[in-house]
């Protein structure tokens, strides 16, 4: 397995903000573009390598062959159906469970080994389904889960505040959707608990702010797809950074879809929690004991997504 090849199936918007924003970001040293459309793989390689000589470092970029999975480390899965105005994730359901199958087969074929990153939607249920298909190890299968979401809470939050972003310590648990919620009994900002910030008098948020905010993030998507009919650039620097906390073994905490086998109760599911990634995937999915509220919430996220992965022939 070579430590620093990426390899993406699926060239569309998402996979190319990603492939883009790798570039911009020296995130690996291979890079090679798998989709249906062979040809539109290709010209996007050709395009990227023309940005090579304004770029932090030596990469090789290729259109490929599912073949070329066999030696890389990650292998993102970013194909699939997008939801037109009006459609949820959970409408993508049978659409993308086809598309999946027919990607895992050839994925496995190729003898890859490494960390599977799942991106398609509904990204939860289709990591489950990536997962179950494969046969590879649990920890080894991730999906991007809320790790956008909670990229838009800490925006949010912190033009709300007027606080730097990366200072805003606060995560989107549940399903990549609908269901979410915001875990605002362990959302802090720098080192401020928000709950003790909103209480304030004359502070610049109230309690109803938090409540507008975490409707905005959840709902944030269906307004970029009714503007520009689909969204990407959230998600690619989205996928860079598990890229990055993969390849670096960083340790980073990010709230990725991961299979929950006891913690919270929970059993057989694909979910975002806050999770540890590092070189060998979800190094640790943190328990956190959060408010009765919130654990309705994830609960009710769990119920919905085994509600649907019944639905599947898988
Ligand atoms: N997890 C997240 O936070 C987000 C997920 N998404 C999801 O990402 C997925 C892709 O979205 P876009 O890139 O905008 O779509 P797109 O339509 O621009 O690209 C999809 C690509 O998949 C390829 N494709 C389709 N079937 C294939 C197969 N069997 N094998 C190989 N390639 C195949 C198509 O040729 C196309 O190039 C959607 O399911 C979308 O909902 C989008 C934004 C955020
Ligand atoms: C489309 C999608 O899943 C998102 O932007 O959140």
């Amino acid at each position: 397995m070579k430590k620093n090849k990426v390899a993406i199936v699926g060239t569309g918007m998402v996979g190319m903000s990603y492939a883009y924003s790798m570039l911009n970001q020296g995130t690996c040293e291979e890079l090679v573009l798998i989709d249906l459309n062979k040809k539109k793989a290709e010209g996007e390689a050709i395009d990227l390598n023309h940005g090579l000589s304004f770029a932090p470092r030596k990469m090789k970029i290729t259109a490929g062959e599912y073949s070329d999975c066999s030696d890389a480390y990650i292998v993102c899965i970013t194909a699939g159906a997008t939801q037109v105005e009006g459609e949820t994730r959970l409408d993508l359901l049978h659409k993308n469970t086809k598309i999946m199958k027919s990607i895992i087969n050839e994925i496995k074929k190729s003898g890859f080994s490494g960390i599977l990153l799942v991106a398609t939607n509904p990204v939860d249920i289709m990591t489950y389904v990536c997962w179950k298909l494969s046969g590879y190890e649990k920890s080894k299968v991730i999906g991007s889960g809320t790790t956008l979401d909670s990229a838009r809470l800490r925006y949010t939050l912190g033009e709300r505040l007027d606080v730097n972003p990366k200072d805003i310590n606060s995560y989107v648990m549940g399903e990549h959707g609908d269901s979410q919620f915001v875990a605002w009994s362990y959302a802090l900002s720098g080192v401020q608990p928000i709950y003790q910030i909103a209480s304030r008098n004359n502070s610049k948020i109230d309690f109803d702010d938090l409540e507008q905010i975490e409707d905005e993030v959840r709902n944030i998507a269906y307004k970029i797809i009714e503007c520009k009919k689909s969204t990407y650039y959230g998600i690619g620097m989205a996928l860079t950074k598990i890229t990055t906390a993969i390849l670096e073994n960083e340790n980073s905490v990010l709230t990725v879809s991961s299979y929950l086998n006891g913690e919270y109760n929970q059993n057989d599911v694909y979910i975002a929690v806050p999770s540890i990634v590092n070189k060998d995937g979800v190094r640790e999915v943190i328990h956190l004991a959060l408010e009765n509220t919130e654990k309705t919430k994830l609960n009710n996220s769990i119920r919905i997504m085994k509600e649907n992965i019944n639905k599947l022939d898988i």
